[in-house]
């Protein structure tokens, strides 16, 4: 199987043809021609390696009403990407061996993106005693990223155990930095807005005493420690200082985080009901700085379906989360590439290079020239489209971008060299 991609703007830059062979860029070059080859036509469409995302929700196994592993890997495949790691929230939780594989399995499976489990910090995510970390990341899912994400490892001393164990694997530990205490009936983020809505107020101090406490912890068992989905910029300065000082430290932000504010509260639709909360104007601003400059390694989805019935409904009943997969490739252009904070080699290394990495998946997030696995994504930069709920593959409908015009379109993904994405559709 050859495929021959003519005029293709790698990373943004001048056009060249690309040509994938057995799964692998062979060449790159100009007028290049392989005569057996499928041709495709990547006029205007810019190369970026398959985009990595380090925080998705699949709810296989538990709740396959809301989405599977097939149908998020195909919302994931539409969305550029061609690995995503799934969270451990699942029921049963992914706190064994045994699950773990299971999901992996049936990612491979479905052979749309490679979906790499996520294990439990603790045993069904209860924050008591640690799960089997060793033996997941034993097994054929050979887990690296370890998390008890929707609940904060909140003992400190259990997180310090935690992170004593994945040091020893090579592994990281995901904090959902939420001091439990101090959210007791948050409803959304703190502020005089929450007050005059009347809804329960969950302070940027929640989220920042946790990354506080956990880069100390880090910094003295000598681990890795990864913050999910950063939302202020509180959280922002405190990683700054820990960077500094020499902690191993890692953080995303989700695009959500990096386009809307606490303001699309103000209607009371549960579908802007997210954790960590949506924020101010000045923690959107603070957080998009922190990504051009690396002081935030990484986009991440936190793509969280709902059913319908947990999200049209009061406010106060709804379930956190929304979708995002599928548009967060958009999100980050209109919010960074547009106003000049990301080139296309920043986006790259926001949304592959670096989740790959903290993940450890050798085979993605590389570089695109030959003898590289044939990872990529083809995106037109050029092309707007309004977001139609009704449209997106994934099971679940709770997507805050319904009805905005976004910039930017997947046309196609490559995984491994075979088409997961072709003019835009899903290839099964
Ligand atoms: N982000 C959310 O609001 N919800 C997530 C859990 C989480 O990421 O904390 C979910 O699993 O629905
Ligand atoms: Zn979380
Ligand atoms: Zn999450």
């Amino acid at each position: 199987m050859t495929t021959l991609i003519k005029g293709a703007r790698l990373y943004g830059e001048d056009p060249v043809d690309v040509v994938l062979k057995d799964g692998v860029i062979t060449s790159v070059g100009e007028h290049l021609s392989v005569p057996t080859a499928e041709v495709i036509d990547a006029d205007g469409l810019i190369a970026l390696p398959g985009l990595v995302d380090l925080h998705t929700h699949l709810r296989e196994p538990g709740r396959e009403d809301t989405e599977t592993v097939e149908t998020g890997s195909r919302a994931a495949a539409l969305g550029g990407f061609t690995a995503v790691h799934a969270m451990a929230n699942t029921d049963p939780v992914a706190d064994t061996a045994g699950v773990v594989e299971q999901v992996w399995r049936l990612g491979q499976e479905a052979g749309l993106v490679d979906v790499i489990p996520v294990g439990a910090v603790t045993v069904g995510l209860a924050g008591e005693r640690l799960a089997e970390l060793g033996a997941m990341a034993d097994s054929a899912a050979r887990v690296r990223v370890f998390s008890d994400d929707g609940r904060c490892v909140a003992d400190p001393a259990l997180m310090r155990r935690a992170l004593e164990y994945v040091k020893a694997l090579d592994g990281v530990v995901a904090q959902h930095a939420e001091e439990p205490r101090l959210t007791v009936g948050a409803q959304m983020n703190e502020g005089d807005r929450s007050a005059r809505l009347g809804l329960g107020g969950w302070p940027a101090a929640a989220e920042e005493s946790i990354i506080a406490r956990d880069v100390l912890l880090a910094g003295h068992v000598g681990a890795r420690l990864h913050v999910c989905h950063v939302s202020t910029a509180g959280s922002v300065e405190i990683l700054r200082w820990a960077r500094s000082r020499g902690v191993q430290v890692t953080a995303e932000v989700t695009p959500h985080h990096l386009l809307l504010t606490d303001e699309c509260v103000e209607g009371y639709d549960p579908v802007f009901k997210v954790n960590p909360p949506l924020r101010t104007d000045e923690d959107v601003h603070a957080l998009r700085a922190a990504l051009a400059e690396g002081v935030i390694d990484a986009v991440a989805t936190d793509h969280a379906p709902h059913a319908v019935e947990d999200k049209e409904c009061e406010w106060a009943m709804a379930r956190p989360g929304m979708l995002g997969l599928e548009q967060a490739l958009s999100v980050v252009v209109q919010t960074m590439v547009e106003p000049g904070l990301l080139d296309w080699r920043g986006v790259a290394d926001r949304m592959s290079v670096r989740p790959a990495a903290i993940g450890r998946l050798p085979g993605h997030g590389r570089p695109l020239s030959p003898g590289e696995p044939a990872n990529l994504v083809l995106l037109d930069p050029a092309a707007r489209s309004v977001v139609d709920p009704a449209a997106l593959a994934s099971r679940s409908r709770n997507s805050p971008y319904a009805g905005r015009e976004l910039p930017g379109r997947v046309v196609h993904t490559f995984l491994r060299g075979a088409q997961t994405v072709t003019d835009g559709k899903a290839v099964k």
